[in-house]
């Protein structure tokens, strides 16, 4: 058994475990980073990188039957659905060397490619290597959950380690689960040709706003996907090349599943408890520094049991490099943390939404909105489906939600603002160039301060005097 003493050992070559990696080595530290499957981790083989690329085949086929309004005769695509997958596997090929081995090996760090399992608060044991480090990032991301659903293990099932495999088109896919994935992959189906029903137990974008996401599903239903809310799967069972999910709504048929219900944090195989690192089923217990209950061991991405976005845990690497590092306090917020879903139109988050504002601040609380028809440039586009809602307590923005076209580029801002604690002031005295989509954030700050201004009597007098006194 080869031993390894090293300042720094990561557990996972995903989002978080690579940029932790590659920062820290950079930085003079060495570093043993293992992997037990492959480089990228989930976003770029299973997650981010391919449902992306799907979504640009979709939208791709989407448009060649949208242009009457623009005087172009919509035709009907002809899908070849193996070779938008093959545009997916192309994505992933391009993005790979970014995260290889080799490129890894060239920093100076050795990477391992086995699974670890921790065997004394120090040491973790991968293949025939031990491991024994001043600092460990436990950086293994999430799986699909597959829910104890009867009948669900003895038909054939896709989730997102599968789908971006499968070759033929599917002719009715049926999708459990009515969240980020369930629904990007429901469109990017739906464009490409199948026919899709989604199965959502509660409400369908769920941890979005309502009014937004309404926007949303109704465009989602206009394009002739089947979005059945409040609708539990409660059995599955298969015949010749037909699955049906029988739900508290009835049965629905059709010839490929997708289970979409959430992740699953993979701790299965560290043994965590050899370390004395206190879990639960959601992830790792960390403090606000991502620090488990072994002070010399860190949590961060999806294992650390918070938001599961591949931003967040490239934000973790950077918060705990400073702790690891350095040795300066570093902490972990969240309420700055941007999400976008990547359907048509896209629909994105930062910090509270409505319901949690009004929680939050109570009448301290104004939402201001503007409305995408206003802006000259989605009606230039035909992109008028939209809405901005901007939450700001005393002048301070403290969450934005936006649904339309460029959703996740437009929040942005609002994600810089509310990071930086800017006011509302700092967006209307921001110049956005015209005519861009990118006028909807000034002009909800317009929307905010044209109240002030326009319907104030103190500043209708001022404008009087100063106009009497003036030459
Ligand atoms: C379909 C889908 C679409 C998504 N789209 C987006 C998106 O558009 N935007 C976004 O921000 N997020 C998206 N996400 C979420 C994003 O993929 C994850 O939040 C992100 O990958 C988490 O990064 P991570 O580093 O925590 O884990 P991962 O990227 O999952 O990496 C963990 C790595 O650890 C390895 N590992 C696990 N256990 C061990 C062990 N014991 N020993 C060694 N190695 C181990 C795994 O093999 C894996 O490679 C999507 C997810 C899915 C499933
Ligand atoms: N664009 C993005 O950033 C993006 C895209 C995809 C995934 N992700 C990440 O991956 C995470 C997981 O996504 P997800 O969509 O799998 O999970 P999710 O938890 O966000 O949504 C799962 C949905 O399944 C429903 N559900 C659970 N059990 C059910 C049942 N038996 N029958 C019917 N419906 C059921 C839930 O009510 C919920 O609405 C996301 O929360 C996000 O963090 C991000």
């Amino acid at each position: 058994m080869e031993r390894i003493e090293c300042d720094l050992c990561i557990i996972g070559a995903g989002s978080g475990g690579l940029s932790v990696a590659a920062g820290a080595a950079q930085m003079g530290a060495s570093v043993v980073l293992i992997e037990g499957h492959e480089m990228g981790g989930d976003c770029l083989n299973y997650g981010c990188v391919p449902s992306k690329a799907l979504i640009a085949a979709g939208k791709h086929a989407q448009a060649m039957q949208d242009g009457a309004a623009f005087g172009i005769t919509p035709v009907n695509p002809q899908i070849d659905y193996a070779a938008a997958k093959d545009h997916v596997a192309r994505a992933i090929a391009t993005i790979a060397p970014h995260d290889s081995q080799e490129r890894f090996e060239g920093f100076g760090i050795r990477v391992i490619r086995d699974w670890a399992r921790f065997t004394s608060p120090r040491e973790v044991v991968a293949g025939d290597a031990t491991v024994r480090a001043r600092r460990f990032v436990i950086a293994t991301g999430s799986g699909p959950f597959v829910p104890s659903i009867p009948g669900l293990t003895d038909v054939p099932y896709h989730t997102n380690e599968t789908i971006f495999a499968l070759r033929e088109r599917p002719e009715h896919l049926i999708v459990i689960g009515g969240g980020p994935i369930g629904m990007e992959m429901a469109q990017a189906h739906k464009r490409l040709g199948c026919k899709v029903t989604v199965i959502e137990a509660q409400k369908a974008m769920g941890k979005d706003d309502p009014e937004l996401a309404a926007i949303l599903l109704d465009r989602l239903r206009g394009e002739g996907i089947e979005v059945l809310e409040e609708t539990a799967a409660e059995r599955v069972d298969a015949e010749g090349d037909r699955i049906t999910v029988h739900t508290s709504g009835g049965a629905v048929s059709g010839t490929h599943l997708l289970v979409a219900v959430g992740r699953r944090v993979n701790l299965d195989r560290l043994e965590l408890d050899a370390a004395g690192v206190a879990h639960t089923p959601k992830g790792v217990t960390v403090d606000a520094g991502l620090r488990s209950s072994n002070r010399r061991i860190y949590a961060i991405g999806d294992a650390a049991g918070g938001m599961q976005f591949t931003h967040v845990a490239g934000y973790h690497a950077g918060v705990v490099i400073r702790s690891i590092l350095f040795g300066l306090p570093a902490k972990a917020r969240t309420d700055h943390i941007p999400w976008v879903t990547y359907c048509d139109p896209e629909l994105a988050q930062v910090g509270l939404t409505e319901a949690q504002a009004r929680k939050a601040h109570g009448a301290r609380l104004e939402v201001v909105r503007f409305a995408y028809d206003q802006n000259d440039r989605a009606v230039a586009e035909g992109k008028t489906t939209g809405l901005i809602k901007v939450m700001v307590v005393k002048g301070r923005p403290v969450g934005a939600s936006i649904v339309g076209a460029q959703a996740g580029e437009l929040i942005a801002l609002w994600a810089l603002v509310i990071a930086n604690r800017l006011k509302m002031s700092a967006v209307a005295n921001m110049v956005a160039p015209y005519p861009t989509l990118g006028e909807i954030g000034k002009r909800a700050a317009g929307a905010y301060f044209s109240p002030r201004l326009f319907e104030n009597e103190t500043v209708k007098r001022v404008v009087r005097l100063v106009q009497r006194v003036l030459p």
